[in-house]
């Protein structure tokens, strides 16, 4: 299965991402408040452009099934996230509301962004902007699933309900993310490798995004003010 290559190759990156300063910030509970904020900031607005991007997908695809699961995922992450967003809100102590009316495409945001979007404007097949969509919902789901592993959160953890989040509700979305790549490619030759790619891509994506969260990555914005 391609998938599986993917999943591989993605290994130490999803390493990388556990071990690194966000993710281990949140697990001891002790991140930078303004990171949390930086972070969610950046997401409201990513996970917007995720529902719009299956919005355009919706569009490009002929089967009722297929259209009826890209409803419910642009539900799912124009809503349900609100969960997660709402745990960080919360151990920050500030209104979400307040929190994402400052946000806006940091750098590394940015270029993830503009990544799936690329290939919903060059590409036909809709497999070409899943296999880059799909390190969102499975890497989100590897990292909790380590978190949740090898710590034992207290109830009153202040992000336990963020990995909880995570290492339950994504399954069913990567599993028809995965099906969809995988039998699409049974009928593609050389253009497997840019699959292939894109999940890796992206998968270094989430990489820079929480780095970018950690390290609150602004533009330099020279010159916006003369
Ligand atoms: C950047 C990013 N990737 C993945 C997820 C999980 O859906 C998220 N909320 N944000």
């Amino acid at each position: 299965m391609l998938t599986d290559k993917m999943t591989t190759d993605a290994e130490p990156i999803i390493y990388e991402i556990y071990n690194g300063d966000f993710i281990q910030g949140l697990i001891r509970g002790d991140i930078d408040r303004d990171s949390v904020i930086h972070y969610l900031q950046a997401d409201a607005l990513y996970l917007d452009e995720f529902a719009k991007i299956y919005a355009m997908l919706i569009a490009k695809t002929g089967s009722r099934e297929m259209i009826k699961y890209l409803l419910g995922q642009m539900e799912f992450v124009f809503d349900g996230e609100s969960g997660a967003h709402d745990t960080l809100a919360q151990a920050v102590g500030m209104p979400y509301e307040e929190i994402i009316e400052s946000g806006e495409w940091f750098p590394s945001a940015d270029h993830y962004i503009k990544h799936m979007y690329y290939n919903v404007y060059a590409r036909g097949n809709i497999a070409f902007t899943l296999s880059a969509m799909a390190p969102c919902p499975y890497v989100y789901r590897r990292i909790a699933g380590l978190a949740m592993e090898n710590n034992d959160f207290e109830e009153d953890h202040p992000y336990r309900e963020w990995f909880e989040f995570y290492n339950n509700d994504m399954d069913a979305t990567v599993g028809v993310m995965f099906d969809i790549i995988d039998n699409e490619s049974q009928m593609m030759t050389e253009e497997v490798a840019v699959l292939r790619k894109n999940f890796m891509e992206s998968a270094e994506h989430e990489l820079r995004f929480f780095n970018m969260a950690a390290t609150k990555e602004r533009w330099m914005e020279v010159g916006v003010n003369a």
